[in-house]
């Protein structure tokens, strides 16, 4: 029966249970989602220290110094960073100091190199007069020790890693990645590089779906491919769910005369929750649930099918299994006109910029689900639900932005 695209979320979200949780070292941790939440062992900064190069002193001791008026200083030791200071800087003296370094007992300001008469000499002119406790970074300002610094369910990136490292920690309780198998279906396909004979076709989609499950950090298991028969079918299958958590299959799931992929799902211990959903593209989309639980999404072989179910259904299942709801979806201002259906929920490739603080959005001019070449400009999907008439210029509409693009400045 041919569901909605709602039901269709929502089949799935309620399908799905989070794999378990595992401990990954820090440098496997990109992408994944926290497990625990993270305390900070120690304050940040961990000791007070110079946050410039220039000179430890005591603030008093230059009063109000000036280009015109400079005040000289003895200079009586130096701290680099990693050293620990060797004097105490007492009244009338200061010390030499580079950014990071602990500031000697005594001190209370730094004055930068840049106003003062330099370095290397046993006396030095201070040029300014900064305020009392400038460019001093004190410890604990930023953190303090035991304060919760990430939470559980929060997705790892570049900057969670800083924090990370930053504190030492060596690693952290995440979701574990689900192992993807892969698997296009279809006599007709071949791989680059072989000749294509007769009425074959290169199989794109093999590709497309690995360069997906890449983006959002998963490396598929299994790149397995079948042609349109049972027997390879049944035997494809067994081996990608001696393998994976999760089943991705394209091609082979409409109504032709070879497309068996359903019946061999089934026959692997499959059981369907849905097949078909009242959407263009994509519209024989199936999804279903092996007997120990692991999701199967069989999506149409169209190329712009694929790839569209692949970012609507599959990419928010993949995080799903690791405990992250997402990604979020935006909402921006139809340039051209949209070709809604009347009957079908509508995805297109396209579009999306910025302009004035608004987005705004077009549909690539490659629209039909066999046109792969409206995918390779596009940034994002536009989408919209069942309307008897195109969506007019000014319309708002729903668009999920590629994560590999970003949106551009210009139309
Ligand atoms: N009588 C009907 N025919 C079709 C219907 C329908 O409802 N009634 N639905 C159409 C829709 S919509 C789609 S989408 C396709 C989906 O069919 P399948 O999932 O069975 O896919 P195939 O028939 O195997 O392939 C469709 C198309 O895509 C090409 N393809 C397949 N795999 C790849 C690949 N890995 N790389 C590149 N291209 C691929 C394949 O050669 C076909 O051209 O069914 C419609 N028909
Ligand atoms: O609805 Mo099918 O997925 O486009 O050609």
């Amino acid at each position: 029966m041919m569901i909605t695209v709602e039901n269709a979320h929502r089949i799935i979200r309620d399908a799905l249970v989070p794999l378990s949780h595992e401990y990954r070292p820090l440098s496997e941790l990109l992408g994944l989602v926290l497990a625990e939440d993270i305390a900070a062992p120690f304050p940040l900064p961990r000791f007070t220290n110079a946050a410039m190069d220039g000179f430890a002193l005591c603030r008093e001791d230059i009063g109000n110094a000036s280009q015109d008026n400079p005040v000289k200083l003895k200079v009586v030791t130096e701290v680099a960073a990693g050293a620990m200071p060797e004097k105490v800087v007492v009244p009338g003296t200061c010390a030499q100091i580079m950014t990071g370094a602990p500031l000697p007992e005594g001190a209370d300001t730094i004055v930068a190199f840049e106003q003062t008469s330099g370095f290397g000499t046993e006396e030095v002119s201070f040029f300014a007069a900064p305020k009392k406790g400038a460019n001093i970074r004190y410890a604990g300002e930023e953190v303090s020790q035991d304060s919760p610094l990430l939470q559980k369910g929060e997705r790892v990136g570049p900057g969670e890693i800083a924090v990370l490292a930053t504190l030492g920690v060596g690693g952290a309780l995440a979701g574990r990645r689900p192992r993807v198998a892969l698997v296009t279906v279809g006599n007709e396909l071949r791989l680059p590089g072989e000749p294509l004979d007769g009425p074959a076709i290169y199989n794109s989609n093999r590709f497309m779906m690995q360069a997906l499950c890449r983006a959002w950090g998963i490396e598929p298991v299994a790149l397995l491919h079948a042609p349109d028969d049972r027997e390879s079918l049944r035997k494809i299958f067994a081996e990608a769910f001696s393998l994976c958590d999760m089943l991705i299959t394209a091609g082979g799931i409409s109504t032709g005369e070879y497309d068996y992929v359903q019946e061999l799902l089934h026959e692997a211990g499959v059981t369907a929750r849905f097949w078909t959903v009242a959407q263009k593209p994509g519209k024989p989309l199936y999804f279903g649930v092996t007997g120990d639980g692991r999701p199967v999404f069989a999506l149409p072989g169209n190329p712009v099918s694929a790839m569209t179910c692949f970012l609507e259904y599959v990419v928010p299942a993949l995080l799903l299994l690791q405990g992250f709801a997402g990604p979020e979806k935006l909402t921006a201002v139809l340039a051209e006109p949209f070709p809604a259906d009347r009957k079908r929920h509508r995805f297109l490739p396209g579009t999306i910029w910025q302009e004035n603080g608004r987005l705004f959005c077009r549909v690539s001019p490659k629209v039909e689900s066999h046109m792969i070449t409206g995918l390779a400009g596009a940034n994002g999907i536009i989408e919209t639900g069942p309307s008897p008439d195109r969506l007019p210029v000014g319309a708002q509409v729903t668009c999920t932005l590629f994560p590999w693009h970003g949106v551009s400045g210009a139309g």
